[in-house]
């Protein structure tokens, strides 16, 4: 059975609007991808995470800029990839990456992703996921799991034009809200969060090691 028979219509549809505002602008928001059960099943995991085991965030996989705590202070927890409570959640990631590869040609390899939790008054300043030159995300998602949050809670995410100052997007971290963008354009902030703001955040990487004969 393949992957894509348990993915309802509508999921497979989904993808097809992903893959298509990838190519148009680099960049997507979609509501409604997971189902509410499974929304509330990830935000309890999240919660129910021993807090210990969320590290400040940019502790080992990042550059010294993000280490700053002047530049974000969240705190995050890297996921294995073999919780139970993800497997939903990566069948899904694989098959848009499948969708992506084989519409886009992006070659991503492999997805990592993590839990973040941004505490009351917790910010990430302006940022680029990857650089061209670096690490080799080339794409981000993050999946927000705040149910009841509305504009009096802060926590924009706010998306800049490539190269500029132009903000062209900010966008509230509701419940199930979906952003999809290219790790390597889109400078992007998040605003300081009136309450504790939880979201599911990760990046497909190419295979450094990996040279296509063609
Ligand atoms: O949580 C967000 O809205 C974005 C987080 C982010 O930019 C990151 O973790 O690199
Ligand atoms: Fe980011």
């Amino acid at each position: 059975m393949g992957l894509f028979s348990t993915l309802s219509p509508q999921a497979a549809s989904q993808l097809d609007v992903i893959v298509s505002g990838l190519y148009s602008t680099g960049f997507v928001v979609l509501d409604h991808v997971f189902d509410d059960n499974y929304l509330t099943c990830l935000l309890k995991e999240l919660i129910d995470l021993n807090p210990q085991e969320f590290k400040p965030a940019g502790i080992g996989r990042e550059d010294a800029y993000q280490k700053n705590k002047f530049v974000r202070n969240d705190r995050i927890h890297w996921l294995d990839g073999d919780e139970s409570f993800l497997s939903s959640y990566l069948t899904w990631a694989e098959s848009l990456r499948l969708a992506v590869n084989r519409r886009l040609f992006l070659g991503l390899y492999e997805y990592e992703c993590m839990f973040a939790h941004y505490p009351e008054g917790a910010f990430y300043k302006r940022h680029i996921d990857a650089f061209k030159t670096g690490i080799n995300r080339r794409l981000s998602t993050v999946l927000y799991l705040n149910p009841q949050w509305g504009p009096q809670d802060g926590g924009e995410l706010v998306m800049y034009a490539p190269d500029s100052n132009r903000i062209t997007h900010q966008i509230l971290p509701t419940m199930g809200r979906l952003v999809v963008f290219l790790s390597e354009e889109f400078p992007h902030e998040v605003l300081p969060a009136k309450r504790a703001r939880y979201s599911l955040t990760g990046w497909y990487r190419i295979n450094e090691g990996h040279h296509p004969a063609f």
